[in-house]
């Protein structure tokens, strides 16, 4: 490891923007593809690897594709526990996981049990002793229309009543081209009305003006990607206006944005609009595996593309604590944290 590399793996950070199954590492797929060999899948299958770009369509078929590798109660323990710990492994102090819950009649498998089985994951990695402190937003797949949505919002409640503060909201994401946010919003809506703290996927592809508009007025509590929601590349100054008036913080995944291509490279990331602006921005990794990448690796992408520091990247980590969606007391624990590593950090 070189010494950048030895320093963002050390900056301690914080992760709030990783689908479950998108972040599958390479060594955890080749488990699963050495559980489930009659599916025939190729390890090249399941990630888009350095260099390589794709379109978005076959972004989202690549989750398909982990989505028959990661099936049962068993798959979803041992992907979630893996995912955790590689995290921890990577510096990252407080995560928040987000996934889709999912019914699979063939192994009989209930959104339920799905659920379950991420919280039994966090809490057995609790007992592992790993420093990071790790909570969970249930997602909605917009693809699946009204009714799903309000069934998970539902199903959302339930767990953020009986996990003891584990599933603290609910993320909206799924291809961004298929169905309306307008239809989603009554599900959104009782989601905020009951204490669930809301991320949404807004802007991730052009031309979604209304769409946005209509749900920057929940407000949501953060924004995925918000990739084309600043005037210069087809959005509006009124978009960012309502962003920046209600202080709603970005989450940021450079790698995603530019293997998916819609960036057209590092540094034409919407990070600088949003930074130069003062805006609260943080920088998450989207899908660990599928995009081969790490949290440290796009802190360092982050910093060697747009000249910042040690120091920009410490207050930058420092700031994301703001932006996390459990109690103010594990703010202030996490605060207390970085003030210990500050000195062996940044030396
Ligand atoms: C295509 C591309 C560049 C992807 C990155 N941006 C994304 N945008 C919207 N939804 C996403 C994205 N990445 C992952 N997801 C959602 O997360 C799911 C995988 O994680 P999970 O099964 O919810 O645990 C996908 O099926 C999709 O619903």
């Amino acid at each position: 490891m070189d010494n950048q590399a030895e320093f963002y793996q050390k900056l301690p950070k914080v992760e709030l923007h990783a689908h479950l199954n998108g972040s599958v590492s390479s060594e955890t797929i080749q488990k699963l593809l050495s559980r489930k060999p009659h599916l025939n899948i190729k390890h090249s299958m399941t990630a888009i690897g350095k260099g390589q770009r794709r379109t978005l369509d076959e972004c989202f078929e690549v989750f398909k594709v982990i989505h028959k590798l990661v099936d049962t109660e068993e798959d979803i323990l041992m992907v979630a526990t893996d995912v955790i710990r590689e995290f921890a492994a990577d510096g990252v102090k407080y995560l928040e996981l987000r996934s889709t819950p999912r019914e699979e009649k063939e192994t009989r498998l209930t959104k339920a049990n799905y659920v379950e089985t991420v919280i039994k994951a966090i809490q057995q990695c609790k007992e592992e002793d790993l420093d990071i402190d790790v909570r969970f937003l249930i997602a909605i797949d917009r693809r699946n229309g009204t009714d799903v949505a309000m069934e998970t919002v539902k199903l959302a409640e339930q767990y953020m009543l009986s996990s003891e503060g584990l599933v603290v909201g609910l993320d909206l994401s799924g291809d961004p081209t298929v169905g309306h946010g307008k239809d989603l919003l009554p599900a959104l809506q009782r989601a905020k009305n009951c204490g669930l703290k809301l991320s949404l996927h807004l802007s991730e592809v052009p031309s979604q003006l209304e769409e946005t508009d209509l749900l920057l007025h929940l407000p949501p509590d953060r924004i995925g990607h918000g990739t084309f929601l600043h005037p210069e590349v087809g959005g509006s100054q009124s978009l960012v206006d309502k962003v920046v008036k209600n202080n709603i913080p970005l989450e940021l995944c450079l790698t995603s944005n530019v293997k998916g291509q819609t960036v057209a490279s590092y540094a034409d990331h919407h990070f600088k609009y949003w930074y130069q602006l003062g805006h609260p921005t943080v920088i998450c990794t989207d899908d660990k595996g599928v995009f081969c990448t790490d949290l440290s690796h796009e802190y360092q992408v982050a910093a060697s593309t747009f000249g910042l520091s040690h120091e920009d990247m410490w207050r930058i980590s420092n700031q994301a604590i703001d932006c996390i969606f459990a109690t103010e007391a594990v703010k202030q624990q996490l605060k207390q944290k970085w003030n210990d590593l500050h000195p062996q950090v940044l030396t």
